[in-house]
């Protein structure tokens, strides 16, 4: 396993050691210890999600607000998707800047989103099966959102925003705009 840092601080990517012989491949997907003293995060994982979606899916800009805040290792185990992390961290040096990374069952990389980030990723296969793990279990009602095609933030998804197909609680989302205002 190999962290690479990110332009925003705390958010890295994961670069898994992929052992290769003639039956196939096998990696560790997570290990606590490894992951732990090559990030020095002191967090727990308390709760895997899965999602699978079809190609031009954008899901997010989400996360949860205040105590509920979650930290997100985030990969994909079958297609492509653009993943995208925004630092919504207050007094943050890159507060509101994103970044992105393709996230594939071929580069098998990972991306850790630190709480106080939102997170969001746009389908680039035919489908994608999403799987993450968060520090903090799921609450509806601390869930907060900013929509994915805001002009400030100005997010290429890289497939054409047009064809994005959201759910209507994110093509309800507040802009960037709103949100700071909020
Ligand atoms: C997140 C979550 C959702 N749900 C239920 C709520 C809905 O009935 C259904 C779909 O939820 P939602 O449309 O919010 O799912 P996504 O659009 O994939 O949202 C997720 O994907 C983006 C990219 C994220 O980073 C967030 O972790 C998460 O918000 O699953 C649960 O039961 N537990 C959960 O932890």
């Amino acid at each position: 396993m190999e962290i690479i840092k990110t332009p925003l601080k705390d958010c890295v990517i994961i670069k898994n050691n992929i052992i290769s012989d003639n039956r196939g491949y096998f990696f560790e997907s997570f290990n606590e210890k490894k992951f732990k003293a090559l990030t020095g995060w002191d967090g727990h994982f308390v709760q895997d999600n899965q999602s699978q979606s079809s190609f031009s899916v954008v899901r997010g800009i989400h996360f949860q607000k205040g105590e509920f805040a979650q930290a997100k290792l985030v990969r994909v185990v079958q297609g492509k998707v653009l993943d995208v992390a925004v630092d919504l961290r207050p007094g943050s040096d890159t507060y509101g800047q994103h970044f992105s990374i393709e996230l594939s069952d071929d580069n098998q990389y990972q991306l850790f989103v630190p709480r106080g980030f939102g997170h969001g990723f746009s389908v680039l296969s035919p489908t994608a099966t999403f799987l993450y793990k968060c520090d903090n279990g799921y609450n509806k009602s601390a869930e907060g959102g900013i929509h994915p095609l805001d002009k400030t933030l100005n997010i290429d998804w890289r497939i054409n925003a047009a064809d994005a197909i959201l759910s209507e609680k994110d093509s309800n989302a507040p802009s960037f705009e709103d949100y700071l205002n909020n």
